[in-house]
Protein backbone atom coordinates (compact mmCIF):
# COMPACT_ATOMS: atom_id res chain seq x y z
CA UNK A 1 0.00 0.00 0.00
CA UNK A 2 0.84 3.56 -1.02
CA UNK A 3 0.32 6.70 1.11
CA UNK A 4 -0.20 10.00 -1.11
CA UNK A 5 -1.19 13.97 -0.03
CA UNK A 6 -2.59 16.13 -2.38
CA UNK A 7 -2.58 19.56 -1.24
CA UNK A 8 -3.74 22.70 -3.31
CA UNK A 9 -1.82 25.58 -1.77
CA UNK A 10 -3.57 28.26 0.24
CA UNK A 11 -5.45 31.47 -1.13
CA UNK A 12 -3.13 33.41 -3.41
CA UNK A 13 -3.46 37.24 -3.40
CA UNK A 14 -4.90 36.72 -7.17
CA UNK A 15 -7.54 33.95 -6.03
CA UNK A 16 -8.77 37.00 -3.48
CA UNK A 17 -9.27 39.05 -6.39
CA UNK A 18 -10.33 36.73 -8.22
CA UNK A 19 -8.21 36.89 -11.46
CA UNK A 20 -6.83 34.32 -13.36
CA UNK A 21 -3.45 32.93 -12.01
CA UNK A 22 -1.86 30.26 -13.70
CA UNK A 23 1.81 30.75 -14.35
CA UNK A 24 2.13 34.11 -12.92
CA UNK A 25 3.98 33.71 -9.95
CA UNK A 26 1.90 35.19 -6.94
CA UNK A 27 2.59 34.78 -3.04
CA UNK A 28 0.20 33.45 -1.13
CA UNK A 29 -2.28 36.37 0.73
CA UNK A 30 -2.44 36.13 4.53
CA UNK A 31 -5.71 34.02 4.65
CA UNK A 32 -3.89 31.73 2.79
CA UNK A 33 -0.63 31.26 4.69
CA UNK A 34 -3.44 30.47 7.64
CA UNK A 35 -4.46 27.59 5.20
CA UNK A 36 -0.96 26.06 4.90
CA UNK A 37 -0.11 26.45 8.16
CA UNK A 38 -3.32 24.90 9.01
CA UNK A 39 -2.52 22.06 6.67
CA UNK A 40 -0.02 20.97 8.68
CA UNK A 41 -1.26 20.58 11.27
CA UNK A 42 -3.83 18.08 10.00
CA UNK A 43 -0.88 16.10 8.34
CA UNK A 44 -0.16 16.35 12.16
CA UNK A 45 -3.23 15.09 13.63
CA UNK A 46 -3.79 12.85 11.36
CA UNK A 47 -0.76 10.85 11.81
CA UNK A 48 0.60 11.55 8.67
CA UNK A 49 4.43 12.26 8.24
CA UNK A 50 5.29 12.31 4.82
CA UNK A 51 9.05 11.59 3.76
CA UNK A 52 9.61 13.12 0.57
CA UNK A 53 7.85 16.14 -0.89
CA UNK A 54 6.95 17.35 -4.59
CA UNK A 55 5.93 20.96 -5.54
CA UNK A 56 5.66 23.18 -8.16
CA UNK A 57 8.20 25.88 -9.64
CA UNK A 58 5.35 28.52 -8.37
CA UNK A 59 6.12 30.22 -4.63
CA UNK A 60 2.89 29.87 -3.42
CA UNK A 61 3.04 25.94 -3.96
CA UNK A 62 6.69 26.23 -2.30
CA UNK A 63 5.20 28.51 0.35
CA UNK A 64 2.72 26.53 1.13
CA UNK A 65 4.86 23.29 1.50
CA UNK A 66 7.38 25.00 3.46
CA UNK A 67 4.15 26.62 5.79
CA UNK A 68 2.46 23.24 6.18
CA UNK A 69 5.82 21.04 6.55
CA UNK A 70 7.15 23.67 9.44
CA UNK A 71 3.57 23.28 11.31
CA UNK A 72 4.23 19.53 11.32
CA UNK A 73 8.22 19.61 12.43
CA UNK A 74 9.24 18.28 9.21
CA UNK A 75 11.04 21.12 7.50
CA UNK A 76 13.99 18.90 7.07
CA UNK A 77 11.88 16.88 4.35
CA UNK A 78 13.52 16.37 0.92
CA UNK A 79 11.89 18.44 -1.66
CA UNK A 80 11.91 17.95 -5.40
CA UNK A 81 10.48 20.84 -7.72
CA UNK A 82 8.80 20.82 -11.25
CA UNK A 83 7.54 22.72 -13.89
CA UNK A 84 5.22 19.72 -14.61
CA UNK A 85 3.39 20.51 -11.47
CA UNK A 86 2.35 24.40 -12.14
CA UNK A 87 -0.69 25.51 -12.09
CA UNK A 88 -2.17 25.26 -15.59
CA UNK A 89 -1.06 28.26 -17.74
CA UNK A 90 -4.07 30.08 -18.34
CA UNK A 91 -3.15 31.81 -21.51
CA UNK A 92 -4.31 35.73 -22.55
CA UNK A 93 -7.03 34.84 -19.46
CA UNK A 94 -4.22 35.33 -16.91
CA UNK A 95 -4.17 39.11 -15.09
CA UNK A 96 -7.81 39.06 -16.09
CA UNK A 97 -10.92 39.50 -13.29
CA UNK A 98 -13.08 36.35 -13.40
CA UNK A 99 -16.54 38.15 -13.15
CA UNK A 100 -15.74 40.23 -15.70
CA UNK A 101 -14.59 37.97 -18.52
CA UNK A 102 -17.70 36.10 -17.62
CA UNK A 103 -20.03 39.28 -18.17
CA UNK A 104 -17.67 40.14 -21.70
CA UNK A 105 -18.24 36.35 -22.99
CA UNK A 106 -20.93 34.90 -21.40
CA UNK A 107 -21.37 32.01 -18.70
CA UNK A 108 -21.13 29.45 -21.66
CA UNK A 109 -17.87 30.83 -23.29
CA UNK A 110 -16.29 30.75 -19.62
CA UNK A 111 -17.19 27.71 -18.18
CA UNK A 112 -15.96 26.34 -21.49
CA UNK A 113 -12.05 28.03 -21.00
CA UNK A 114 -12.63 27.35 -17.00
CA UNK A 115 -13.25 23.59 -17.02
CA UNK A 116 -13.22 22.00 -20.43
CA UNK A 117 -11.49 19.23 -20.72
CA UNK A 118 -9.81 20.05 -23.96
CA UNK A 119 -10.37 23.81 -24.91
CA UNK A 120 -7.74 26.36 -23.99
CA UNK A 121 -8.07 29.74 -23.83
CA UNK A 122 -6.28 32.07 -26.78
CA UNK A 123 -2.73 32.30 -26.22
CA UNK A 124 -0.77 34.80 -24.57
CA UNK A 125 1.65 36.76 -26.40
CA UNK A 126 5.24 37.14 -25.11
CA UNK A 127 5.64 40.28 -24.90
CA UNK A 128 2.39 40.66 -22.43
CA UNK A 129 3.03 41.88 -18.98
CA UNK A 130 1.96 38.55 -17.63
CA UNK A 131 3.95 36.25 -19.85
CA UNK A 132 6.05 34.12 -18.92
CA UNK A 133 9.14 33.80 -21.81
CA UNK A 134 12.01 35.04 -20.48
CA UNK A 135 11.27 34.10 -16.87
CA UNK A 136 14.85 32.23 -15.53
CA UNK A 137 13.45 29.92 -14.26
CA UNK A 138 12.39 27.73 -17.35
CA UNK A 139 15.41 28.61 -19.07
CA UNK A 140 16.16 24.97 -19.51
CA UNK A 141 12.81 23.84 -20.25
CA UNK A 142 13.10 23.13 -24.23
CA UNK A 143 11.41 26.38 -26.64
CA UNK A 144 8.64 23.71 -27.73
CA UNK A 145 7.36 22.73 -24.07
CA UNK A 146 6.81 26.17 -22.71
CA UNK A 147 3.24 26.51 -23.45
CA UNK A 148 1.48 29.81 -23.64
CA UNK A 149 -1.75 28.53 -22.94
CA UNK A 150 -3.20 24.96 -21.79
CA UNK A 151 -6.55 23.19 -21.50
CA UNK A 152 -6.78 20.75 -18.75
CA UNK A 153 -6.01 17.72 -21.26
CA UNK A 154 -2.18 19.55 -22.03
CA UNK A 155 -2.13 19.37 -18.30
CA UNK A 156 -2.34 15.81 -18.09
CA UNK A 157 -0.25 15.32 -20.70
CA UNK A 158 2.81 17.28 -18.82
CA UNK A 159 1.95 16.28 -15.74
CA UNK A 160 2.18 12.36 -16.29
CA UNK A 161 5.54 11.85 -16.58
CA UNK A 162 6.45 13.91 -13.80
CA UNK A 163 3.94 10.69 -11.70
CA UNK A 164 5.32 7.92 -13.43
CA UNK A 165 9.05 8.84 -13.27
CA UNK A 166 9.22 10.83 -10.25
CA UNK A 167 6.56 10.58 -7.46
CA UNK A 168 5.39 6.73 -8.29
CA UNK A 169 8.94 5.50 -7.75
CA UNK A 170 9.05 7.20 -4.17
CA UNK A 171 5.53 5.43 -3.70
CA UNK A 172 7.13 2.06 -4.95
CA UNK A 173 10.08 2.51 -2.46
CA UNK A 174 7.46 3.24 0.49
CA UNK A 175 7.67 6.63 1.29
CA UNK A 176 4.47 8.68 2.09
CA UNK A 177 4.50 11.17 -0.26
CA UNK A 178 3.27 14.57 -0.39
CA UNK A 179 2.79 16.84 -3.45
CA UNK A 180 2.23 20.62 -2.99
CA UNK A 181 0.30 21.66 -6.19
CA UNK A 182 -2.48 23.69 -7.91
CA UNK A 183 -5.82 23.82 -8.70
CA UNK A 184 -5.85 22.43 -12.08
CA UNK A 185 -2.72 20.46 -11.60
CA UNK A 186 -4.23 18.13 -8.69
CA UNK A 187 -7.04 18.26 -11.05
CA UNK A 188 -4.99 16.12 -13.93
CA UNK A 189 -3.55 13.93 -10.95
CA UNK A 190 -7.16 13.46 -9.70
CA UNK A 191 -8.47 12.69 -13.15
CA UNK A 192 -5.56 10.19 -13.63
CA UNK A 193 -6.14 8.29 -10.45
CA UNK A 194 -9.78 8.23 -10.03
CA UNK A 195 -10.23 7.40 -13.55
CA UNK A 196 -12.31 10.40 -14.24
CA UNK A 197 -14.21 10.73 -17.87
CA UNK A 198 -13.25 14.30 -19.96
CA UNK A 199 -17.15 14.96 -19.47
CA UNK A 200 -17.07 14.36 -15.02
CA UNK A 201 -13.59 16.27 -14.60
CA UNK A 202 -15.40 19.39 -15.65
CA UNK A 203 -17.19 19.38 -12.20
CA UNK A 204 -14.18 18.39 -9.75
CA UNK A 205 -13.04 21.44 -7.95
CA UNK A 206 -9.76 21.64 -5.34
CA UNK A 207 -10.17 23.35 -2.33
CA UNK A 208 -7.24 25.57 -0.81
CA UNK A 209 -5.26 24.40 1.76
CA UNK A 210 -7.04 20.79 2.53
CA UNK A 211 -4.95 18.05 2.72
CA UNK A 212 -6.44 14.85 0.18
CA UNK A 213 -5.19 11.46 1.20
CA UNK A 214 -4.89 8.70 -0.80
CA UNK A 215 -4.59 5.18 0.16
CA UNK A 216 -2.95 3.31 -3.22
CA UNK A 217 -3.04 -0.04 -4.48
CA UNK A 218 -0.18 -2.12 -5.84
CA UNK A 219 -1.32 -0.03 -9.19
CA UNK A 220 -1.42 2.41 -7.51
CA UNK A 221 -4.64 3.44 -8.16
CA UNK A 222 -7.41 4.98 -4.97
CA UNK A 223 -8.28 2.26 -2.69
CA UNK A 224 -11.27 5.00 -2.10
CA UNK A 225 -12.31 6.63 -4.56
CA UNK A 226 -11.92 10.39 -4.66
CA UNK A 227 -9.96 10.11 -1.87
CA UNK A 228 -10.46 11.46 1.85
CA UNK A 229 -10.11 15.02 3.13
CA UNK A 230 -8.58 15.91 6.18
CA UNK A 231 -10.97 18.06 7.64
CA UNK A 232 -14.01 16.83 5.34
CA UNK A 233 -16.99 19.72 6.02
CA UNK A 234 -14.58 22.67 5.77
CA UNK A 235 -13.84 20.70 1.94
CA UNK A 236 -17.00 21.06 1.23
CA UNK A 237 -17.41 24.11 1.82
CA UNK A 238 -14.32 25.37 0.40
CA UNK A 239 -15.22 23.54 -3.15
CA UNK A 240 -18.74 25.21 -3.92
CA UNK A 241 -16.49 28.50 -2.82
CA UNK A 242 -14.05 27.40 -6.10
CA UNK A 243 -17.07 26.16 -8.13
CA UNK A 244 -18.59 29.50 -8.13
CA UNK A 245 -16.02 31.59 -8.57
CA UNK A 246 -16.93 34.28 -11.45
CA UNK A 247 -20.16 34.32 -10.14
O1 LIG B 1 -6.66 31.17 -11.79
C1 LIG B 1 -6.15 30.04 -11.77
O2 LIG B 1 -4.98 29.81 -12.11
C2 LIG B 1 -7.01 28.86 -11.30
C3 LIG B 1 -6.68 28.48 -9.90
O3 LIG B 1 -6.69 29.55 -9.01
O4 LIG B 1 -8.34 29.24 -11.40
P1 LIG B 1 -9.57 28.32 -11.78
O5 LIG B 1 -10.06 27.65 -10.53
O6 LIG B 1 -10.57 29.32 -12.32
O7 LIG B 1 -9.15 27.33 -12.84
Amino acid sequence: MATLVLLRHGESDWNAKGLFTGWVDVSLSAKGEDEARRGGKLLLDNDLRPDVVHTSVLTRAIQTAQLALGEADLLWLPVRRSWRLNERHYGALQGKNKAQTREEFGDEQFMLWRRSYDVPPPPMADDDEYSQAGDPRYALLPPELMPRTECLKDVVERMLPYWYDQIVPDLSAGRTVLVAAHGNSLRALVKHLDGISDEKIAGLNIPTGIPLLYELDEGFRPKQPGGRYLDPDAAKAAIEAVANQGR
